[in-house]
């Protein structure tokens, strides 16, 4: 028999501390993530799980007195490297934040802002970056209609997934997420959900969660934090039905957090 093809790892963690000037809030982090998996953070508030997402695209490096031991490797690349270009970085690692966050400008333009930035003027090109990447947010049929109406009239659901198609026009190759839908209602964070277990076909996604059914839901692994460590990663479904380390089962159980 042909044993099933290896995903390839996507994101390489080695040894990986994290400090807020003296105060360190990670704790030797050693991780892979792999190719079109979804993987999931969660911890109870202060574990680390924000700080370790914005270490993947170096978003911490805007926040001064922060330093960073270990390597973090993406396709091979040590990302800390200091030849990277941390612009084409955070466009190949792209963010969804807790709260959608669209610019008060035309749906259209929210969509079409990354490629112009990056030079594109060709009005064809630009549509169809736009369409398509609307379509990968599921929000095209929504939306197609009033284009070049305001981002700011969408619904709370509908502003988070276009802040998605806003990060799928730069054609990333990883998608962290931050909560992404602690501000949504039920309806919206089931849409979002069932878009997150689309987008892994193409997308790596690495999700930050408080909601552990949500993990449960659209996450192949899984990650408990605790106190800036990681106790336990393994697939979701061993972390929610047969933890090895007590203290996960602990948290799962709804003991603390
Ligand atoms: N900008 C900062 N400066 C100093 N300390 C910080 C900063 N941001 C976070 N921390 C600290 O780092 C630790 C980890 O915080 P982090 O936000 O990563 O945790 P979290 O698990 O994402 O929490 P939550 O679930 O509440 O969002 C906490 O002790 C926090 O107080």
């Amino acid at each position: 028999m042909i044993a099933p093809k290896e995903q390839d790892v996507k994101i390489a963690v080695e040894g990986l501390d994290f400090f807020y000037g003296q105060k360190q809030a990670l704790h030797n982090i050693t991780m892979d993530i792999r190719e079109n998996e979804v993987f999931a953070f969660i911890g109870p508030s202060g574990c680390g799980k924000t700080t370790f997402l914005r270490v993947l695209n170096r978003m911490n490096d805007l926040i001064p007195y922060t330093s960073v031991k270990g390597s973090v490797r993406i396709d091979g690349q040590d990302i800390y490297d200091p030849n990277v270009d941390v612009v084409q970085l955070r466009k190949a690692v792209g963010t969804v934040f807790q709260k959608p966050n669209p610019f008060p400008i035309s749906i259209f333009d929210n969509v079409a802002y990354g490629p112009k930035a990056n030079g594109l003027k060709n009005k064809q090109q630009l549509m169809e970056i736009v369409e398509d990447s609307l379509r990968q947010a599921a929000l095209w049929d929504e939306v197609k209609d009033r284009l070049n109406e305001s981002a700011l009239g969408l619904s709370g659901g509908q502003q988070q997934r276009l802040c998605i198609a806003r990060v799928m026009a730069v054609k990333p190759e990883i998608i962290l997420m931050d909560e992404p839908t602690s501000a949504l209602d039920p309806v919206a964070t089931f849409k979002v959900e069932e878009l997150i277990t689309e987008l892994k076909k193409n997308y790596t996604v690495v999700i930050v969660t408080h909601n552990m059914e949500q993990a449960a839901r659209v996450s192949d692994k899984t990650a408990f934090f605790l106190d800036g460590v990681v106790i336990e990663a393994d697939e979701t479904n061993n972390i929610f039905t047969n933890p090895k380390q007590k203290e996960t089962e602990d948290y799962i159980s709804g003991k603390f957090g």
